[in-house]
């Protein structure tokens, strides 16, 4: 029933959205559609209206115009999930219908929040009573209208009365399982949903380096490179961004009728997520450069003309390639594969810093599974790291998995061969290359820090350990003869 006439509600709303913008719609059609009457509200009231006339008619779904009365369309203990633009509009609409909430009712923030912001609602709404749940959603349009992955955080009461919701609206990996389940406590589900994006950077950061490896150095077409993307999407590689490029390397611009892709300017755009894990990467002190190396990645795209005005003075190598294209081709999707277990690597062992920084029980291989269907990062290869922490859910790093020693083993060669020829031809792969080097220093039993310890301690007696002493045991030498014997003292940020 579509209510475009009641004066009075009635409280018949199983739950509330505020937003309705590409998400927010896209999620009341999925709960409306899995047997739920929802109310829903947006600042710009047209838009109300609008949905109500076009998507929303013959459904229930119930329009509150103000936040009054779109409260009391909301059965009782309220339920209201909010899909604004993330920052100050989340601030803003909490305050708008908190006047109007009552102890025990729930506000679910679905934005791509910042975790230490939902930490800080979440205080601050407990202490009202209201239980607040930060909620990561990802699978863009066409995931919230039939099926998202959902990763919920927060107040755990909440879980019991919005979870069997968002289950039910949430994607479901082949055995059957929701893509939804509780993550933890505080910011959990946020920093888990930034984590993500954060793998969504350097996943799509490294397409577009094997995309640009294939187009400058072995001089393919677009429909020849979706023709090798539609392949490696069949094997360890299949996932939804291998999926979508060979699609877009596949369409033609109606107007020129060359391919699209090479229409579109090589400038990428971000909203922030990935820029966010790597401060939390840098501020937990967890290696995850190649994640970091992405969103650098798009800045530098972003330099567009000083891009230009340096082609044109700095010299690098020419690029021509000599030799087997489909060795090269098979060589590729290796070097992509075993980035791409860096990448996650980074992103789990980011998470197992954040679960050991906040106190949070994040179960790993459950995680794998939130993502293996629904949203932007869905791939195969997720069974294999649900496996792996199934297997040994205490694992320091996914790496150390059996599986994903075999397979890198198994990458090795190929992949610095890929490495190698992309610096020779000067074609910058900075994913591909941080996750070698991230693979490479991981595996290192001895690393050049002894020399780096030496000039700390030399320059500002910052002390070092000794490998013929006790760990936590600190020496300081006076390097020159010169210096006093006062050290500074030790500690890690
Ligand atoms: N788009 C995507 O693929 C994905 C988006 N997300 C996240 O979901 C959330 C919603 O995203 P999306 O649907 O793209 O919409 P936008 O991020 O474009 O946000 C638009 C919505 O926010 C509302 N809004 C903006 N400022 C305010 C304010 N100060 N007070 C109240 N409402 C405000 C707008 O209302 P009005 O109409 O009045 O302007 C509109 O409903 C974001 O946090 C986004 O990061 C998560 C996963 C995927
Ligand atoms: O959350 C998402 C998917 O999971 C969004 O698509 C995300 O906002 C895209 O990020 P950016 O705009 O920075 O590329």
């Amino acid at each position: 029933m579509t209510d475009t006439t009641a004066s009075v509600p009635t409280a018949t709303a199983d739950i509330g959205l505020v937003g309705l913008a590409v998400m927010g719609e896209n999620l009341v059609l999925n709960l409306e559609s899995r047997g739920f009457t929802v109310a829903v509200h947006n600042r710009t009231v047209a838009r109300i209206d609008d949905f109500l006339a076009g998507r929303a008619q013959g459904r229930r779904i119930l329009g509150g115009r103000s936040a009054e009365e779109f409260v009391a369309l909301l059965k009782k203990p309220r339920a209201i999930m909010i899909m604004v633009r993330a920052g100050s509009a989340v601030d803003d609409t909490i305050e708008l219908f908190t006047p109007y909430l009552e102890p025990g009712d729930i506000l679910i923030d679905g934005g791509n929040s910042h975790y230490l912001d939902t930490e800080r609602r979440a205080s601050r709404l407990a202490d009202r009573g209201l239980l607040f749940v930060g909620t990561g959603v990802s699978g863009g349009e066409e995931g919230a209208l039939n099926g998202p992955s959902v990763m919920p955080g927060g107040h755990e009461a909440a879980w019991p009365h919005v979870g069997p919701m968002l289950q039910a609206i949430a994607a479901r990996t082949p055995d059957g399982t929701p893509c939804c389940d509780w993550v933890g406590a505080g910011g959990a589900g946020h920093f888990v949903k930034m984590v993500h994006n954060g793998i969504e950077y350097a996943d799509m950061q490294m397409i577009g380096e094997a995309y640009h490896l294939m187009r400058d150095v072995l001089g393919l077409s677009a429909p020849e490179m979706s023709d090798v993307f539609a392949r490696w999407n069949t094997g360890r590689l299949g996932s939804y961004l291998i999926e979508i490029t060979a699609n877009i390397l596949a369409k033609t611009d109606d107007v020129t009728g060359l391919p699209l892709v090479d229409l579109i300017l090589d400038t990428a755009g971000q909203k922030g997520t990935g820029k966010w894990t790597s401060e939390a990467a840098l501020t937990l002190g967890v290696p995850a450069a190649t994640i970091a190396e992405a969103v650098f990645a798009r800045a530098i795209s972003a330099l567009k003309d000083e891009r230009v005005a340096a082609s044109r003075v700095l010299e690098g190598p020419a690029t021509s390639f000599e030799g087997d294209k489909d060795a090269f081709l098979a060589d590729l999707e290796l070097a992509l594969y075993a980035s791409k277990i860096c990448s996650y690597a980074q992103g789990f062992a980011l998470m197992g810093g954040a679960a050991r920084e906040y106190g949070w029980r994040l179960d790993f291989g459950r995680i794998a599974h939130l993502w293996r269907e629904g949203c932007i990062i869905r791939a195969v290869f997720l069974d294999d790291i649900h496996e792996a922490y199934m297997e040994e859910p205490r694992l320091p790093s996914l790496l150390l998995a059996p599986f994903f020693q075999r397979a890198t083993s198994e990458a090795s060669a190929a992949w610095r061969r890929v490495v190698s020829r992309a610096v020779l031809s000067g074609v910058p792969v900075p994913a591909f290359s941080s996750a070698l080097s991230y693979f490479d220093a991981y595996r290192s039993a001895k690393l050049p820090a002894n020399l780096l310890q030496a000039q700390r301690d030399y320059f500002g007696a910052h002390q070092y350990e000794r490998t013929d002493a006790p760990r936590g045991q600190f020496f300081h030498t006076d390097w020159t003869g010169e210096g006093g014997v006062t050290a500074s003292s030790t500690y890690n940020v």
